[in-house]
């Protein structure tokens, strides 16, 4: 994205943001609360319009685009709420996602081995999110973090080549934490990530690169050391607590 701005009436929230996602690479943006996080999600995946900037996936234009158009294109983000349905098992869950980018894409209703097809893409997303053996489980009878883990196969249903997670590990306990870090390791294999996440030790073992945002511009973009290390982002946020 290039120099993105975003007000809400006066409010200058996302203050000329400049900001790239390597292909391949896990980006973490970090910054105290209120500084725009979640604003910036929202502007990448197409819940908000920037106020001026261009936002691009690959080569192409994406600012003002719908959320939806914005999906097809490769894009997906999980939200801090929950975002599945309680009363059906995990296996329908999923297969929800799966017949949605199908749908997307084609009339896949007609032929039968479409069906086949969504059946096999569900079986495997269940084993991608380790989650094969509560199949049938009802997804509101599981633990919290399970759900956490069936919602990120929810966003993982439309194959995308952006993922956008926010806060995955919020609520979690240190052991759950722990399980969801490997299973994001191994989820974006292949993909891109962009991670919005408080728990600073998530952080620094998980991305490739940090970008610092204050008060909706960003102060620093880096490696882990080269973040950890930096001292305007240990004066401007970190504090004491990274320098251990
Ligand atoms: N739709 C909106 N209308 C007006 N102000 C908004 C809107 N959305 C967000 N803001 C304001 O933008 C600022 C940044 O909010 P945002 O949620 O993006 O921050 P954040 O960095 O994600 O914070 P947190 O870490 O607490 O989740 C806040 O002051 C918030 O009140």
């Amino acid at each position: 994205m290039v120099d993105v701005h975003k007000s809400f009436g006066d409010a200058h929230i996302i203050r000329g943001v400049s900001l790239e996602l390597r292909q391949g690479e896990r980006h973490a943006v970090i910054g105290p609360n209120g500084a725009g996080k979640s604003t910036l999600f929202h502007l990448v995946s197409g819940q908000f319009a920037p106020s001026s900037g261009q936002i691009f996936l690959g080569d192409r234009p994406i600012h003002g685009l719908q959320a939806r158009e914005i999906n097809r294109l490769g894009l997906a983000r999980s939200f801090q709420i929950t975002n599945i349905f309680p009363g059906l098992t995990v296996f329908e869950n999923l297969r929800f996602g799966v017949m949605r980018r199908f749908g997307l894409q084609y009339n896949f209703w007609r032929p039968v081995s479409r069906l086949r097809e969504v059946t096999r893409e569900t079986e495997h997303l269940l084993e991608q999110i380790r989650l094969a053996k509560h199949s049938n489980n009802l997804a509101g009878e599981m633990s919290y973090s399970e759900q956490r883990s069936l919602e990120i196969g929810m966003t993982l249903a439309s194959d995308p080549k952006v993922l956008l997670l926010d806060e995955p590990m919020a609520g979690m306990s240190r052991e759950e934490t722990e399980y969801t870090i490997g299973l994001i390791r191994d989820l974006t294999k292949e993909r891109s990530l962009m991670l919005v996440e408080h728990d600073m030790d998530v952080v620094f073992s998980i991305s490739d690169r940090i970008s610092v945002l204050v008060y909706g511009q960003i102060v620093a973009t880096g490696t882990p050391d080269e973040i950890r290390n930096n001292a305007q982002v240990q004066e401007a946020y970190l504090g004491a607590e990274v320098k251990a």
